[in-house]
């Protein structure tokens, strides 16, 4: 049965972004659209705030120009710089919910929000309220937001978009909170991309309450496996070596223009020599 209305989001380091990091977001969306288990109707990257200390996480302002550069061909992507704007580090449901609400209450114009701007990272169909709300079957029906709109408005669920090495994080003692994990799971919902060393599968049969929440946990096998991670960037680089083809031309332009990751001068000579 379809799930409805969905926006995928992936929160990360992106530090920097990789083709993976944005391939994983093509693959669930022909996934879930193939299968008929959602409409995706867009895409939000959320970089985590420099307060979250990963070793190696160079500063947000970055991470978020390597992205935009990064995502520039993207019609349905979007960068959320809300995380990396708070005070500190903000946990995973709670960016969910966030930007869950933004985008409902953008949909149903409650009134709190009247003088709110579009945030940049609204998926361009959210801005478009006519055309979303034509001709679509409700599954469940929200009393309070039809009351408020008059319109039957059909809601939209903001899942979280992962690989298996960051749902198998959630098995790191202390690192999630269960109770955060329940929600992320049983309310919002997940979408995880295969990658090798990992068997999502066997994870969720192992837990009871990923077993539980079954249903809210989609798996997508990346048949085209692709094991390019930051880490492998990030060592390239400081060892001089090339990343070319790993990521974005212009995101490597951009680490070497501004000295990340170890990149050297004559790393940045050679770029501009040869472009
Ligand atoms: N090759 C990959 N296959 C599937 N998912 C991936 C891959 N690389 C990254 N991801 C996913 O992208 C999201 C953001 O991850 P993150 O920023 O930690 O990337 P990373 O490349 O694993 O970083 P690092 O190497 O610094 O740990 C996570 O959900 C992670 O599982
Ligand atoms: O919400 C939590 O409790 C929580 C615990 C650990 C990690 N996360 C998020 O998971 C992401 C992990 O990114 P990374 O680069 O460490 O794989 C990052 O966005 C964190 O904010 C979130």
């Amino acid at each position: 049965m379809s799930q409805g209305k969905v926006v995928l989001m992936a929160c990360g380091s992106f530090s920097p972004p990789t083709y993976m990091h944005l391939r994983m977001f093509e693959i669930a969306k022909d996934y879930l659209h193939s299968l008929g288990l959602a409409n995706v109707i867009g895409g939000i990257v959320s970089p985590v705030h420099d307060a979250y200390g990963k070793k190696d996480l160079v500063a947000a302002q970055h991470r978020i120009a390597m992205l935009k550069l990064a995502l520039r061909s993207s019609t349905w992507i979007k960068i959320s710089d809300w995380e990396t704007q708070q005070n500190g580090w903000t946990r995973t449901r709670i960016s969910l919910q966030y930007h869950q609400d933004i985008i409902n209450r953008f949909l149903t114009n409650i009134s709190t929000i009247d003088d709110m701007d579009a945030p940049n990272w609204l998926p361009d169909d959210i801005l478009n309220v006519n055309n979303m709300n034509s001709g679509n079957s409700i599954d469940e029906p929200d009393n309070l937001m039809e009351r408020l709109n008059g319109n039957r408005v059909e809601r939209v669920t903001v899942k979280l978009l992962c690989g298996a090495d960051l749902l198998e994080s959630f098995a790191t003692p202390g690192l999630w909170s269960d109770e955060d994990l329940e929600t992320i799971v049983g309310r919002h919902g997940l979408v995880v991309v295969s990658r090798a060393g990992s068997d999502p599968g066997r994870f969720i049969y192992e837990s009871d309450m990923l077993y539980k929440h079954r249903n809210n946990v989609t798996l997508v096998t990346n048949y085209i496996a692709n094991e390019v991670s930051s880490t492998v960037i990030r060592r390239l680089v400081r060892r001089g070596e090339s990343a070319k083809y790993l990521t974005d031309d212009a995101v490597l332009a951009y680490l070497r223009t501004h000295r990340l990751y170890g990149a050297t001068s004559s790393q940045t000579e050679a770029v501009a020599r040869c472009s």
